[in-house]
């Protein structure tokens, strides 16, 4: 079979923990990570017997906010259910969660294809349910192994965000993961800085054939490995003729592969059934109350208009809250440049460092003067990134000890006119007169290479467009 007849189909089941100040059917504490394992329980989330939930309603608030953000239809009455099954994360045997009547139907994510091109990508459904708890297995095959169980997490409230089938490839399943990541963030109802706040289950299939479920990924890196990996995979069977059955498959992060782990339990064997200890919410009314605050998009559409930056930087921009943020205390140094440091090199340096923007937004005024200093040609961009990089790795260090103004003094970054390097050029110059035949000869770009050497001589104090023209100027154009 051709390989672009090989269509792939992926479909997401998204869960993010809502960030409420407690569970989602009991009193205990949701900000259980720095404590010790199961102290964060009670008779309600150990199931034991005769203990009733009782609705947090903060919780369904937050889940009513994601769903009118992201234009679902609310159905005027929303019901809990239980799944049933048997395993040691769950204590009662079945998990609380919404079955035909969930909270929200249908809606949409807008991102871009591989293309660049705007997509729409519906939505199936969003329901509320509980965490299960967390299975920690020990040792190893040669030891003999065991599991440890912590319910601390078992009950904090989760939203599923069910995709249709319609995301094209590994890509476009990140994006649409960063846009619903931001979405959520913009709303305050999710902390994407918890460990394991956000587990995919990806579902993929080559078209005409068997879907696969990779379960449980929790980071948006590791969808994308998992799923180019399937490709892979389920493209190779299918070239040798084999067939791909209906499993479910783990992945695993370190090897970036993905293993068989059962074949699909059915709804019916989950045997769902009204939660008779709840009752049914009506939420249609609820909802209209609801204020939703300025979303990604627009706010992308703000930047273009109010700051005239382009498209791409706009939308890198308030792809996260806290950078958009960022850049609107910065922007007043010159709104097109602060948009290209920030988003072309800042973001990069940061990654680098695995720094978290925190750190320099608590220094906002010297990261302007930053910006001032190339903005007003006493830099050059250059010698801007190398004192950035300085600056960076001092805030990094836990020790920051400089200005940028006194980076550039110790450094010796000021900027000089291009005339100071004269010398220089015309030393560089001689030493290649091949490059300069080359140009004369009518071959575009020789000079670059002339460029490039008398940058690296005068360690970016020079302005590559002065020295260009001092170039030209002398070996004629
Ligand atoms: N042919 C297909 N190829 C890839 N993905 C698909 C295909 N058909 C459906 N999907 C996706 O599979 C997911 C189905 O999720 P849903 O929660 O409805 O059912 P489930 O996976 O059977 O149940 P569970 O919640 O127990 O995992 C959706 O994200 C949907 O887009
Ligand atoms: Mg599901
Ligand atoms: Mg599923």
């Amino acid at each position: 079979m051709a390989d672009e007849e090989m269509k792939v189909i992926i479909g997401l089941e998204v869960h993010c923990q809502l960030d409420t100040a407690s569970k989602l059917f009991c009193g205990c504490s949701a900000d259980f990570r720095a404590d010790a394992p199961n102290t964060h329980v009670c008779p309600v989330c150990l199931g034991l017997p005769g203990a009733l939930p009782v609705l947090n309603k903060k919780a369904i608030e937050y889940a009513l906010k994601v769903a009118k953000a992201l234009n679902c239809t609310i159905p005027e009455e929303g019901e809990f259910c239980r799944k049933n099954y048997f395993y040691p994360d769950l204590v009662k045997a079945y998990q609380i969660t919404m079955g035909d009547n969930p909270l929200a139907l249908g809606g949409y994510i807008e991102i871009e294809d591989d293309a660049g091109n705007p997509k729409t990508v519906n939505l199936t459904r969003i329901h509320v349910e509980e965490d299960p708890g967390r299975l920690v297995h020990m040792g190893n095959k040669e030891r003999g192994h065991y599991t440890l169980v912590d319910y601390n997490r078992s009950g904090i409230p989760l939203i599923e965000m069910v995709t249709e089938p319609e995301l094209s490839s590994p890509k476009e399943a990140r994006r649409l993961l960063n846009k619903l990541r931001a979405t959520l963030e913009y709303l305050d109802v999710f902390d994407p800085e918890k460990e394991g706040s956000i587990r995919v289950d990806a579902n993929i299939s080559i078209k005409g054939h068997e879907r696969v479920e990779i379960k449980n990924i929790s980071s948006y890196k590791g969808v994308e490995k998992a799923l180019t990996f399937e490709i892979t995979r389920q493209k190779n069977l299918i070239r040798r003729g084999g067939i791909i059955v209906r499993e479910t498959r783990h992945f695993q992060e370190g090897k970036g592969t993905t293993t068989s782990a059962r074949s699909k339990e059915t709804a019916t064997d989950y045997r769902y059934f009204p939660e008779p200890d709840l009752p049914v919410i009506r939420v249609a009314d609820w909802v209209k109350d609801i204020v939703l605050p300025e979303l990604p998009d627009a706010r992308r559409d703000r930047f273009m208009q109010q700051y005239g930056i382009a498209v791409n930087h706009a939308r890198t921009l308030t792809g996260d809250l806290r950078l958009a943020e960022f850049y609107e205390t910065v922007a007043d140094v010159g709104a097109a440049l602060a948009a290209s440091w920030i988003a072309d090199i800042l973001i990069g340096e940061l990654n680098y460092r695995d720094m978290s923007l925190s750190a320099v937004a608590a220094h906002t005024p010297e990261f302007k003067d930053l910006i001032v200093l190339v903005r007003d040609k006493k830099i050059t961009d250059k010698a801007g990134v190398e004192v950035l990089r300085v600056w960076l790795d001092d805030l990094h260090a836990g020790e920051k000890k400089e200005t940028p103004a006194q980076i550039v003094e110790r450094l010796g970054l000021a900027r000089e006119s291009g005339e100071s390097f004269r010398g220089i050029v015309e030393h560089i110059l001689a030493a290649n007169p091949q490059a300069v035949a080359d140009h004369k000869a009518g071959k575009k770009g020789a000079l670059n290479f002339i460029v490039g050497q008398v940058m690296k001589e005068t360690k970016g104090k020079s302005d590559p467009r002065e020295i260009h023209a001092m170039i030209a100027e002398l070996v004629g154009e």
